[in-house]
């Protein structure tokens, strides 16, 4: 966790919640492999056998992103490893020291150090690993422009055609309606938006309020985020630390200056009393008019809101889907129907009804998007090593041996 917060600006709470994720991932994925990978027998004609079974593919390329670079790094790994892989894990450029402390304790556990290799570098060093036809299959999270890279860099690669399994980027929504109570949306919203400094793929980047409720609302908003406390992330006292880089300061930079013209700044934290340390940006809320006014994912502190009356709902849906992204959505609302309609009305992975839409628990919250959001399958979800492995059955004619023995031993009813 220490070496989280100096490396990737992660505060104690995001350092904890990684770890406990990555370890969830080991037990989770080894009991799911136990139950899933037994040769499984099928139904066939009398006098002859038909098995399927689940086996690994060769080597599978693992790359993965800066964000959760303990948990999104292990997750990968270890579901290509125990579906029968060997990995070669390819960490975000800015974290390769927790990558590296990950795979000493996994060989230290006794996982075979050819069998599991870390390939540190950049953007262009996973590209190679991509093109390289001994790679069977690749497991990639990070930026929805990335995927497409890879996707393409995979088709027009000659030998086998290997599986992606890529999970990436939102443009993440809440509907609040005027039955929600206050209080509650607040202390969601704040931590949905704006915890991991909005460095979630999970995050919240709008908020669709009811009008009749939004004044109420946003003023509770601004009184809670005046006692958020940015800083150094190794403090037990910070709420929000660092930026992972320069570069995404400069990114939120500029989509400030815009929603400076085009929107309404509804509210702004503080800035670190001493700056020191990491790229802070501190957290906004712009009210904006229309989802289309964004065209792609804002990775960081920045919530959008949107006022709605009820009549515009089908619209509301309609733009959700619109922006073609899948990944989390938020519902508060203490009428159960409307919580329904807007699950069945949106094309979206992860739905949170009455809780914040962070912090998807392995198991439980199955995580992964659809759309440019991701391929699936759902990390820490039940159907996802089967996609890293792939199907073979067994036929075999025992008849031709001599008889169906299974026949001798029938008892009679
Ligand atoms: N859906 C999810 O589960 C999930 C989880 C975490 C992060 N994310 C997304 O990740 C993004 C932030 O992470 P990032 O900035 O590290 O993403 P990124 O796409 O820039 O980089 C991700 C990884 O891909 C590598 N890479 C870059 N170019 C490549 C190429 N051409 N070929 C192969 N590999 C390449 C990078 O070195 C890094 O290891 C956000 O968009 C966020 O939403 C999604
Ligand atoms: N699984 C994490 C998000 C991973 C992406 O950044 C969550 O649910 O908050």
């Amino acid at each position: 966790m220490g070496l989280l917060a100096a490396e990737a600006g992660r505060t104690i709470d995001d350092g904890l919640s990684e770890v406990r994720e990555a370890v969830d991932f080991c037990r989770y994925y080894a009991q799911q492999a136990r139950a899933g990978f037994a040769v499984k027998r099928l139904p066939g004609p009398t006098g002859e056998v038909n098995e399927l079974s689940l086996h690994g593919r060769g080597v599978f390329a693992c790359i993965s992103p800066w964000n959760f670079p303990v948990a999104i790094f292990t997750g990968q790994a270890v579901a290509a490893l125990v579906a029968g892989n060997a990995v070669v894990a390819k960490p975000a450029e800015q974290t390769p020291l927790v990558a590296a402390q990950v795979v000493r304790w996994a060989h230290a556990a006794g996982v075979p150090g050819d069998v599991l290799q870390l390939l540190p570098g950049v953007g262009a060093v996973g590209a190679q690993l991509v093109g390289d036809t001994r790679v069977s299959g690749v497991a990639f999270t990070g930026g929805t422009d990335t995927a497409r890279h890879i996707q393409r860099s995979l088709a027009e690669r000659d030998g086998p055609i290997v599986p992606l399994i890529a999970e990436t980027g939102g443009l993440n929504c809440m509907l609040v309606d005027a039955t929600a109570l206050p209080e509650q949306v607040v202390d969601d919203v704040i931590i949905s938006a704006f915890q991991s400094a909005g460095q979630r793929c999970s995050a919240l980047r709008v908020m669709y309020l009811q009008a009749d409720i939004a004044d109420r609302v946003l003023e509770m908003l601004a009184g809670a985020m005046a006692e958020l406390r940015l800083g150094d992330p190794s403090e037990f006292a910070t709420d929000i630390g660092p930026l992972i880089d320069l570069a995404a300061r400069q990114t939120l930079e500029r989509h400030a200056e815009r929603m400076d013209s085009e929107g309404r700044l509804v509210a702004a934290c503080e800035a670190p009393a001493d700056g020191k340390g990491g790229y802070f940006f501190p957290p906004r809320v712009y009210e904006i008019e229309r989802l289309e006014q964004l065209e792609r994912e804002v990775f960081g502190p920045i919530l959008h809101v949107i006022r709605y009356r009820v009549e515009e709902l089908p619209q509301v849906y309609e733009a959700i889907n619109a922006s073609g992204y899948g990944l989390t959505l938020g519902v508060h609302s203490r009428i159960d129907g409307f919580a329904r309609e807007v699950f069945q009305a949106t094309r979206v992975g992860n739905t949170y009804i009455n809780r914040n839409m962070v912090g998807a628990i392995v198991g439980v919250n199955s995580f992964g998007g659809q759309g440019l959001s991701g391929t699936g399958p759902k990390a820490g979800g039940p159907h996802c090593l089967p996609r890293f492995a792939t199907e073979k059955t067994r036929t075999d004619n025992v008849v031709a041996k001599g008889g169906n023995t299974q026949l001798f031993n029938l008892e009679e009813e």
